[in-house]
């Protein structure tokens, strides 16, 4: 049996990993969960799991969940989740929270040697290096939950690194795939909430409408798979049915295939190198599919993918620029604070006044990620 310590359990990933724990109880136990301000759903899942330990996003929402349930051991912000996540009967890490502020229990983790299962691809995204070097020296490894690094780990099994010739990331193109930039002048916050393959948090799911989703998750596959940026490349893929590809030495590319359910990633991640069988999971009928399309991607449509790649090159601390810029500009949006089109300048704009530290530590990191939101918040 396995203790899951699993955080932002009332999101789209965390509630998916519930079914997954759902369908094996002789495997798995959910020991510890973190949200954020959800207290009915988080009181659904302490009702039905009964977990140990609860962490919460602020005091605000500990006084009211506390309401709900007086048996409990409430904790409090980034310092209760790495507190979960250092804890001696924590077997295994889920992170699911949204954002960079899930950076602080994954090197946690990775110091108590913990089985990390990672969804929050902003932790690599804002802090790769820090979290690599650290998972190196702790021999540790970090499984991957998002749907093309799953891909790209199960296509890299058993082959060797080096007769790796490119990593193919698919992209579906997201809410506005169709759409020509002039169309994206007009487009409301619940247009681009509309993704065409995957039912997502908000968050993620305007990511894929701008591409900076695809952006971050080149710049995750630089890191968990040690691949420079020449060797990534992004093709759209819009069945979202391969998930992603790795092209060898000799031209072979082997791939995963399957229809578009994150409990199928999430069930790896939790019991690999083994598998499971997994009920709710619908099998690929590839006759009825008949065709799969694709197209090579355009930069000037999706110039959030550029910046990624920019930032990505860069190295240092752009990065962390790029993503906190894109967490704030998503925020401002999906709170009708600023235009779909003005998502792409608010990250242009924090990137080009930045000027960029080489290697940052984790104090830099933090205080570049605060400074680059608190502009934003300021100037919107
Ligand atoms: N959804 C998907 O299919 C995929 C998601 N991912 C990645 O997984 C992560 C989660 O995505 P997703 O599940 O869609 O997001 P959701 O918005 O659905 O869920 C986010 C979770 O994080 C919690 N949370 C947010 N802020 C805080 C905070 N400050 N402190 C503690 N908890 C917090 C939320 O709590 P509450 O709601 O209670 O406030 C919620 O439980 C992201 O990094 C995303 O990029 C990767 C691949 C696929
Ligand atoms: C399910 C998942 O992994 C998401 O990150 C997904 O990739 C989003 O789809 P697109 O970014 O390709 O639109
Ligand atoms: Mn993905």
């Amino acid at each position: 049996m396995k203790n899951i310590t699993l955080l932002g359990a009332t999101g789209s990933i965390g509630l998916q990993t519930i079914d997954v724990i759902k369908e094996h109880p002789e495997q798995f136990n959910l020991y510890a969960i973190a949200f954020g301000k959800n207290v009915d759903k988080a009181t659904e899942i302490i009702e039905a799991f009964k977990p140990k330990k609860v962490v919460v996003q602020d005091e605000q929402t500990r006084r009211e969940l506390s309401i709900h349930t007086d048996q409990l051991t409430i904790l409090v912000g980034k310092e209760g989740m790495e507190e979960v996540s250092a804890d001696p009967e924590t077997d295994v890490l889920v992170n699911a929270v949204m954002g960079s502020v899930g950076l602080g229990a994954t090197l946690t983790a990775i110091k108590h040697k913990k089985q990390i299962a990672i969804a929050n691809k902003e932790t690599l995204v804002t802090a790769g290096h820090l979290v690599m070097e650290a998972a190196k020296h702790y021999g540790v490894d970090l499984l991957p939950v998002d749907s093309e690094h799953s891909a790209i780990f199960q296509s890299l099994n058993g082959e060797s690194r080096k007769d790796i010739n490119k990593i193919i990331l698919t992209a579906s193109g997201g809410s506005f795939r169709d759409k020509t930039r002039e169309q994206l002048k007009g487009v409301t916050v619940a247009d681009a909430l509309n993704h065409p393959n995957w039912s997502m948090g908000a968050k993620i799911t305007i990511d894929s409408a701008t591409m900076m989703n695809k952006g971050l998750e080149v710049i995750e596959a630089h890191w968990l798979f040690d691949i420079p940026y020449d060797k990534i490349e992004v093709i759209q893929h819009k069945e979202s049915i391969i998930h992603s590809m790795v092209e060898y030495a000799d031209k072979s590319i082997i791939a995963q295939l399957g229809t578009p359910d994150m409990r199928v990633p999430i069930q790896y991640a939790l019991t690999y190198p083994n598998r499971l069988p997994l009920s709710a999971s619908k099998s690929l009928d590839l006759v009825e599919l008949s065709t799969l399309h694709f197209a090579k991607m355009d930069m000037d449509r999706f110039p959030c993918l550029a910046f990624a790649y920019h930032a990505g090159e860069k190295g240092g601390s752009l990065p962390t620029v790029l993503n906190a810029a894109n967490e704030a500009a998503v925020d401002l949006f999906l709170r009708e604070k600023i235009t779909f089109l003005e998502i792409e300048d608010v990250i242009e704009q924090a990137m080009t006044s930045h000027k960029i530290i080489e290697n940052p530590d984790l104090d830099t990191i933090n205080a570049i990620d605060a400074e680059t939101r608190k502009k934003l918040y300021e100037k919107y």
